[in-house]
C-alpha cells in the first residue's frame, strides 16, 4: 500500500540535456557532438533519438528526492553506444550538482538517492557491439589495432573509453546519496561492470550478471575490475572474471529464503513476479523517504565514501566541495585492460561475438 502510494504521487521533472552541466576534466574524445540530436519527452525523460528510442534518460521522483537514471537502447538489450555514454556523463554531472546543493535548479535539500536501472526489461548488455560511431582521433588508441576488421573502430579508443567510463561510474558511487543498480534480466560485459559503480545492487528473479570480458579477450574497462574485488573479494572476483561464474537472481532468491548468502552481491531480491525497479522502492527507497531529513543521509553516505576510500570526498558537509579520486586507484586496471583490448585476440573475439550473440547469451 505504502508503495502504490508512492507509485501514484511519482512526478516526473523535465531534465533537459541544455540544462546540464558541461562535464569537466576528461572529454570522451571519439564522441561527435551527440548531444546537439537530443530531444526531451513529455514526461521528463531525455533521449539522443526518439525514433529509435536509444539513450539515457533521467527522471525525478518525490519531490526530487529520488533520481532515476535509465539506459534505453531496446533493439541491443541497452547496450551502451558512445552518445550514451556521453549522457551519462551528463546526467551524472546534473546529479552532483543536484547533490551537492551547488544549483538553483533543483529543490536539493531533499536529494536522497539515485536509482540506475534499464529500460525493457534488462538493465545492460555492454559496450554496443554495433555501433558505428566514427573515433575522431587514432592517436588515442589504446592497445594494438593490426586487424582490419569492422569491429576495430569501436576498438581503438578504448582508451578514451576507460578514462571516461571510469571517471563517470565513480563519480556516480561518489554521490552523496545512497546510489541503487536494479536490474532486470541481463548486465553483461560493461554492464556488469555498471552493477558495481552504485552503493546497493536489487536483482529481479531473472537477473544475470557475468563479466563476460574475458571471453571476449578483454579485462574491465569501466572501473569495475577494483569495485568488483571491493564487493566480492579477490577469490570470487577472480572466479567471476575468469570462470565465468554469474550471479543468478533465482539463486540469490534461494540463499535470501534459507536465510544464507550464497552470492555476496545482491542486497535486495525482488519477490516473485516483481520488477527490480518495485523491488527498489518498496525496501530501499519508502525505508529512505520515511526518513525525517535528508541531510543525515548525504552525510553518512560522505562520510562511508571516505571511510572506505571510495572517492576522495572534502569539504562536502556544505556541499560546496567534492573531490574525486578517479584516477590513481586504477592504474592497474587502465594498464590491464590497455595491454588486451584492441588486440588481436580482442578483435577476433568482439568479431566472434557480434556473429553469434543472437540465440546463445553469454557464450
Ligand atoms: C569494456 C566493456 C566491454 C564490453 O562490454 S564488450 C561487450 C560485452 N557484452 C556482450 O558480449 C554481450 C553480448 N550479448 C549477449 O550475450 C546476448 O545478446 C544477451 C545480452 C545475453 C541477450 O541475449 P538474448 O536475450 O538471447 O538476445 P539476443 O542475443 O538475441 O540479442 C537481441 C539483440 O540485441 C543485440 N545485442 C545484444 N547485445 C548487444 C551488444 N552488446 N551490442 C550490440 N548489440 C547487442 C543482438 O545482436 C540482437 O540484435 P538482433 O535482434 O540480432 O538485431
Amino acid at each position: 500500500m505504502y508503495l502504490a502510494h508512492h507509485t501514484h504521487r511519482l512526478v516526473m521533472r523535465r531534465c533537459s540535456i541544455s540544462s546540464m552541466l558541461v562535464p569537466s576534466s576528461i572529454r570522451f574524445a571519439l564522441l561527435p557532438s551527440s548531444s546537439s540530436s537530443s530531444s526531451s519527452t513529455s514526461n521528463g525523460s531525455s533521449t539522443s533519438d526518439p525514433s529509435s528510442g536509444c539513450g539515457v534518460t533521467l527522471q525525478f521522483l518525490h519531490d526530487d528526492s529520488v533520481a532515476v537514471i535509465t539506459l534505453q537502447n531496446p533493439k541491443r538489450r541497452n547496450a551502451l553506444t558512445v552518445s550514451m555514454m556521453e549522457q551519462l556523463d551528463m546526467h551524472v554531472q546534473s546529479l552532483l550538482r543536484w547533490s551537492t546543493n551547488d544549483s538553483s535548479n533543483y529543490n536539493n535539500n531533499n536529494a536522497r538517492a539515485v536509482i540506475l536501472t534499464g529500460g525493457g526489461g534488462t538493465f545492460c548488455s555492454g559496450l554496443d557491439l554495433h555501433d558505428n560511431e566514427t573515433p575522431s582521433t587514432a592517436e588515442t588508441a589504446g592497445g594494438s589495432t593490426n586487424s582490419s576488421s569492422s569491429s576495430s573502430h569501436l576498438l581503438r579508443d578504448g582508451k578514451n573509453m576507460l578514462y571516461h567510463m571510469t571517471r563517470v561510474t565513480n563519480q556516480l558511487l561518489s554521490l552523496p546519496v545512497l546510489s541503487i543498480s536494479a536490474i532486470d534480466g541481463y548486465a553483461m560485459g560493461g554492464g556488469a561492470e555498471l552493477t558495481t559503480c552504485t552503493d546497493l545492487v536489487v536483482l529481479s528473479r531473472d537477473a544475470k550478471i557475468q563479466f563476460v570480458h574475458a571471453k571476449r579477450g578483454a579485462s574491465p574497462g569501466w572501473g569495475g575490475l577494483r569495485r568488483l574485488i571491493k564487493k566480492v573479494g579477490r577469490e570470487r572476483a577472480l572466479r567471476m572474471l575468469l570462470l565465468g561464474e554469474c550471479i543468478l537472481g533465482e539463486e540469490e532468491a534461494l540463499g535470501a529464503r534459507s536465510g544464507g548468502k550464497i552470492s555476496y552481491y545482491a542486497d535486495v531480491v525482488a519477490n516473485e513476479g516483481e520488477t527490480a525497479l518495485h523491488a527498489t522502492m518498496r525496501a530501499v527507497i519508502n525505508p529512505l523517504l520515511d526518513l525525517p531529513c535528508s541531510q543525515s543521509i548525504r552525510a553518512i553516505k560522505r562520510a562511508v565514501s571516505s571511510a572506505d576510500g571510495d572517492g576522495e570526498v572534502i569539504d562536502c558537509i556544505d556541499g560546496s566541495t567534492l573531490k574525486l579520486d578517479t584516477n590513481l586507484a586504477m592504474m592497474g586496471e587502465r594498464d590491464a585492460f590497455l595491454s588486451v583490448w584492441g588486440g588481436k585476440a580482442n578483435l577476433e573475439q568482439i568479431q566472434k561475438a557480434r556473429d553469434r550473440i543472437k540465440g546463445t547469451p553469454g557464450k
